[in-house]
């Protein structure tokens, strides 16, 4: 009989890229307990797969695995670690397209989208593999007499990463090729709703020559999993993205075993329109901003406050580009807008656009029944949005546009900083002192100026306030997996200096 899941791995040029175990110690792994869940296309509600949910017990031998493996993976030398890591640079590469199409049946973003985030996450592994190499102490003139002080940098130990639905597969390989690179074993619990590009990913990591333990997926209820994650004292780091409310969970859960944290949260990002703005180009670049992977992306621009001389023009421009947007499976032609990841995420759009306008702001567009299926969502532009809205106050992650005016650079200051969050924040204008003015008053840990695009494996990932701890990626990445050991070798033979 053919099932949807066997339909699935014939879509692809290489179907043992499709695997609906865990990956534990080099081995793929079904739940003990006999327990299941189902994964689903967003834009069919056909189930395309199903994962094993492991048990307590289950977890705890990933973290025997990775104990015992961590052994021999630090004791490499920076170089071989490179190499291995080049070696899944290369063969995530040659199966982008597979990897693409599972993302796509998964996540439900567009096809070019997902064969973008393979590009992109890729990116991250090419990155790592050469930082590792670069991870220098320091020498530290000596205070003591006749002795020699200095640092060297050492991994951390098991670093362990929850990662969620909308990057199924960048957000793990910003994480594990850090961690690898700098000598830890990896444990991966992917989000339930996109499993299988991270599955997919362990299987190209052994391909690779990564080895029986040192990068394991576990798959299982998780607040459950997580618990264990987070109360296991063998596990020195944890690595998050996802959601406020679930980053603070785990930052009480991970209390008592005192852990190195990474918290990559929401954002409710500001656009800035500056007053001699062209309306036309910021407004296509706002909906470039908003409506990438159909609003579902902690960048994504949620509150834009437009100066008021140009409020008007720039609104038609929008809705009209905004119009210009095509919604449909991910999988078919050239789409904008795939489905987003459920129908909760639909009903918790619906109800922030009710919201707006039972308190006063004006759709100007967004006609629901032109949804092509349950899941999806058809881009709504808000004007006269205000600060009382959940519109304003929470990350919509949807395709939910709300514009406000401003008069003056303070003003739009104060207003852009009205939130728990701090992640990303975008400023269009030409004006050198506004730019400046704006770039250092935004409290948020990424400003970009006249670009939509802003990330990259060079960057410094992350935000400030209630939107995380530490940054991924660039020059630092790589520190959130190493501890910095301090030496003193005292009783030397005098030498110069010291
Ligand atoms: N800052 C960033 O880099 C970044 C990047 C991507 C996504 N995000 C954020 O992620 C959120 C969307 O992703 P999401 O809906 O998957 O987030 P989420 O917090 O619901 O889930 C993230 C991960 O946590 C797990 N999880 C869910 N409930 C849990 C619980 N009670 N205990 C322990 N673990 C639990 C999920 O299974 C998943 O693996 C948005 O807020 C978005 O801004 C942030
Ligand atoms: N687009 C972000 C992911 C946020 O959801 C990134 O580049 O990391």
């Amino acid at each position: 009989m053919t099932t949807l899941s066997t339909t699935l791995a014939k879509r692809l040029e290489d179907p043992r890229l499709f695997r609906q175990y865990a990956y534990v110690n080099g081995k793929w792994t079904h739940g003990e307990g006999g327990r299941e869940e189902a994964v689903y296309d967003p834009a069919t509600n056909e189930a395309i797969g199903h994962i094993p949910l492991l048990e307590a017990e289950q977890i705890t031998a990933a973290v025997d695995a990775a104990e015992a493996a961590f052994v021999h993976w630090r004791a490499l030398r920076a170089d071989e670690r490179c190499e291995r890591l080049l070696a899944w640079y290369d063969l995530i590469q040659a199966n982008r397209e597979d990897l693409a199409t599972i993302m796509t049946l998964e996540q439900g973003k567009p096809l070019p989208d997902a064969r973008g985030e393979v590009e992109y996450g890729a990116s991250f592994v090419r990155w790592f593999a050469e930082e590792g190499k670069r991870t220098y102490g320091e020498t530290i003139p000596s205070h003591i007499p006749n002795a020699s002080l200095g640092t060297i940098k050492e991994p951390v130990g098991i670093a362990a990463m929850i990662t969620p639905w909308n990057f199924p597969l960048a957000m793990i390989t910003r994480k594990a090729a850090a961690a690898l690179a700098a000598g830890c074993p990896v444990i991966v619990k992917p989000a339930n709703e996109t499993p299988f590009s991270a599955l997919a990913l362990a299987e190209l990591a052994e391909r690779a020559g990564i080895p029986e333990g040192i990068f394991n997926v576990v798959l299982g209820e998780p607040a459950e999993v997580s618990k264990i994650l987070c109360s296991e004292p063998r596990i020195r780091a944890l690595s998050f993205t996802g959601s406020t409310r679930v980053g603070r969970l785990l930052i009480e859960q991970s209390a008592n075993t005192v852990k190195r944290l990474s918290l990559e949260l929401g954002g409710n990002a500001p656009f800035i329109v500056g007053p001699d703005m062209d309306p036309k180009e910021a407004a296509y670049a706002a909906v470039a901003a908003k409506f990438q992977t159909a609003g579902q992306d902690c960048l994504a621009a949620n509150r834009i406050l437009v100066h008021e001389s140009i409020h008007d023009e720039f609104v038609a421009q929008f809705t009209e580009r905004m119009a210009a947007l095509t919604v449909g499976n991910g999988l078919h032609g050239e789409v904008d807008l795939g489905p987003l990841i459920h129908r909760q995420a639909v009903e918790k759009a619906a109800a922030i656009v009710d919201d707006a306008i039972s308190q006063g702001a004006t759709m100007v567009a967004g006609d629901q029944s032109q949804a092509p299926g349950d899941n999806f969502f058809m881009p709504v532009l808000l004007t006269g949005v205000t600060p009382q809205m959940k519109v304003w106050r929470e990350e919509n992650f949807a395709p939910v546009a709300g514009i406000t005016a401003y008069s003056s650079d303070d003003e739009v200051i104060e207003m852009a900083n009205d939130t728990e969050y701090g992640l990303a924040a975008y400023i269009y204008t030409h004006d050198i002192r506004r730019i400046w003015k704006l770039m250092r008053a935004l409290e948020y840990g990424m400003v970009s100026v006249n670009s939509v695009k802003m990330t990259g494996p060079p960057v410094p990932f992350g935000g400030v306030k209630q939107s995380g701890l530490g940054r991924e990626g660039g020059a630092t990445g790589i520190d959130e997996y190493l501890e910095t050991k301090y030496y003193c070798l005292g009783a030397l033979g005098s030498v110069s200096g010291s």
